[in-house]
Parts: C-alpha cells; structure tokens; sequence
C-alpha cells in the first residue's frame, strides 16, 4: 500500500514537473518559426535599405550636424541589420549551441549597443531640429562641427565600454541544450547586465524627453508662423509647402515612439526576472515573449530610418535622385524639395 502511494506521488510530480517545463519552455512555435521569418525578413530589407543609405551617405559631406547625426545611425543601423540573421537562425530549432551561445554573447550586445546609439542621435536630431527651427538663421560652423565630431566618437565609446563588460562575463559554458543568456553569465555577469539596463532605461526616457520638448516647441514655432503666414498673405501659395514640412519633421518623434517606446515598458519586469528568483516560470515565459514582440518592434527602427533620411535630408534626396536617376533620365535638378537640412 506505501509503496504504491510512493509510485502514485512520484508520477504525480513527473507529471507536473513534465507539464510546467512543456509549458515554460521558450522553444514554441513563436520563437522558433515566428520571429526567425520576421527577423529574415528584417535583415534583407536592411540589408538593401542600409547600404544603399550608407553609400549614399560616403558621397555627402558632413557640412552639417544633421547629416552627421544621421552618418552615424547609418552605421548603427547596418551593425543592428546585420544582428539580425544572426538571431534568426539562433533562434530556430537548426541552431548549433555554438551560434546561440554567440548570439547571448556577442550579436544580442551589438544589437542593444547599436539601439541605445540610435536613441541618443534621435535626441541630438530632435535638438538639431528644434535649433533649426527656432533660430534658422543659425549655420553650423567648422568648429561647431568638431565638436559634434568629437561627441559623436564620446557616445559611441561610453555605450561600447558599457556593452563590453556584457560580452566578457556571459563567459560560462551551457549547462543543458535550452539555456538562457542569463545561465551563461557570472554573478557579477548578472549584477553588471542588470546595471546597464537601468543605465539604458535613463538613457531611453531622458532622450524621449528630449523629444517630446523639442517637438513640443517646434509645433509651437510652426503653429506660430503658420498663422502668421496665413494672416499676410493673401495668395496661401506657400501654404501646402509648410504643412508638408510639418508632417516631414514629426518623422522622427514617430518613429521614436513606435519603436521604442513599448521596448522599454515590457524591459524593467524581464530583466527583474531574469535577476531575480521570485517569478514562477509562466510569468517569466510571459515576460519573455513580450520583451522579444516588443525587440522585434524596435528591430524595425533599422528600416524605419531611411525614411527620415529619405524625407528629412535634402542633400541625401538630392544624392539619391542623383545617383538612380540620372541613369532613367527622371533628374531634374530643382527636385522639389520640403527637407530642413540645408543649415
Ligand atoms: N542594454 C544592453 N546593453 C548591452 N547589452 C545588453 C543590454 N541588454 C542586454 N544585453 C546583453 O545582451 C545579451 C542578451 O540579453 P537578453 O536579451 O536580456 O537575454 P535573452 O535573449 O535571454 O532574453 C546578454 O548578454 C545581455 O547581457
């Protein structure tokens, strides 16, 4: 009788234990078909849409803040594309333990180190615009230029020697086929990723606040000298003009909130879970496919971008007319022209 309870209790907790692993696991048909197609698909048109922007970009001159603000999200852009694949394939059942391990290790780091760049550029772009609308007048200058040179090169150091602790101490070995990245880092692997994503949430809501000021006081200045204009002329002819600029301009407070802003809601309870032990493995589960729907829709900032470059930049609309029609005849050099980059 005691032991046929025994047997009883021992296939009652294989049965749970075998149910909640079933039920936790990651590898469901969203992670391992789902996002890999989405993330292929992601990684060809960046792939086209990118180096078609950066060649572009290498023929333009950085006369001014904007462009190269805008050189440098190129580059992110192309290093996050080029993540991608690698997250695809990882993430499919064909992937080798080696290739996942150097997703966690190494293309996840570059992935997050090319999106926190992008975000502080969108704040400089959103401060350039906000400049340039305030004071159009205002011209960069080569020494101002230097100095924006220079900042660049400080972001792009500050974010790299905070992502490079990440690659170093993700530095244990696999303990079974469907690790985590979480499993293969140290404790102060685990302390340091955690740091840096608290570091990354300032990062992000101080430059959405930036955002939101700057296009706060440019639809103020816009709102302004439009019901000037209107209130002069009697002919309205300039009129289509600045409304189109308007809708042109508020590309990059869009674009920011689309990507971003659900990224970082869904990140602080996943990292809190993968640092913490007190969230059962459904909620985790839960927490896990949200930061990956919500990383999927950052992802698509690296194609979202050339439409600004496309919309925003004149000399980049100018080069790319340049370069693609000129060869069908459909150049004309007074290409009309809505863009606020010309300062
Ligand atoms: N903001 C960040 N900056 C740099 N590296 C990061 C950042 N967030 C996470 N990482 C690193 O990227 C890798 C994948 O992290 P994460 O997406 O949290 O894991 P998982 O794929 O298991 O959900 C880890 O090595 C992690 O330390």
């Amino acid at each position: 009788m005691m032991q046929h309870q025994d047997m009883m209790s021992l296939n009652i907790h294989n049965m749970t234990n075998g149910s909640e692993s079933t039920n936790c696991s990651r590898d469901n048909v969203l992670k391992t078909v789902v996002f890999p197609v989405l993330y292929s698909i992601l990684f060809i048109l960046g792939v086209f849409l990118n180096t078609a922007a950066a060649w572009i970009f290498l023929k333009i001159p950085s006369t001014t803040h904007f462009v190269l603000y805008l050189k440098n999200v190129v580059v992110a852009d192309l290093l996050m594309t080029f993540t991608f694949i690698f997250k695809a394939m990882a993430d499919s059942n064909a992937a080798l333990v080696l290739l996942r391990v150097f997703v966690c290790r190494v293309s996840s780091v570059l992935f997050y180190l090319s999106m926190y760049i992008s975000i502080l550029f969108f704040g400089l772009i959103s401060i350039d615009r906000c400049r340039k609308t305030l004071w159009p007048f205002v011209r960069s200058t080569p020494a101002g230029l230097a100095r924006r040179k220079v900042l660049s090169a400080f972001i792009w150091a500050v974010l790299l020697s905070l992502s490079l602790p990440n690659i170093i101490l993700t530095s244990r070995r696999p303990a079974s086929p469907d690790f985590k990245c979480s499993d293969l880092k140290s404790k102060r692997g685990l302390q340091w990723h955690e740091a840096v994503n608290h570091v990354c949430q300032i990062i992000f809501w101080a430059n959405l606040a930036t955002v939101v000021v700057c296009y706060s006081l440019i639809s103020r200045e816009l709102y302004t000298s439009y019901s000037r204009t209107r209130a002069s002329s009697s002919t309205g002819s300039v009129q289509p003009k600045k409304r189109k600029v308007k809708v042109n301009i508020f590309l990059v407070m869009g674009v920011f909130f689309v990507c971003f802003v659900p990224f970082h809601f869904a990140r602080v309870p996943y990292t809190m879970s993968q640092t913490r032990s007190n969230f059962n493995c459904r909620l985790k589960l839960f927490l896990f496919q949200l930061k990956e729907s919500t990383l999927w829709i950052c992802s698509l900032n690296a194609i979202l971008d050339p439409l600004i470059y496309f919309f925003l930049c004149r000399s980049f609309r100018k080069s790319l007319c340049r370069t693609f029609c000129l060869n069908t005849g459909l150049y004309q050099p007074n290409l009309n022209t809505a863009s606020t980059d010309n300062r």
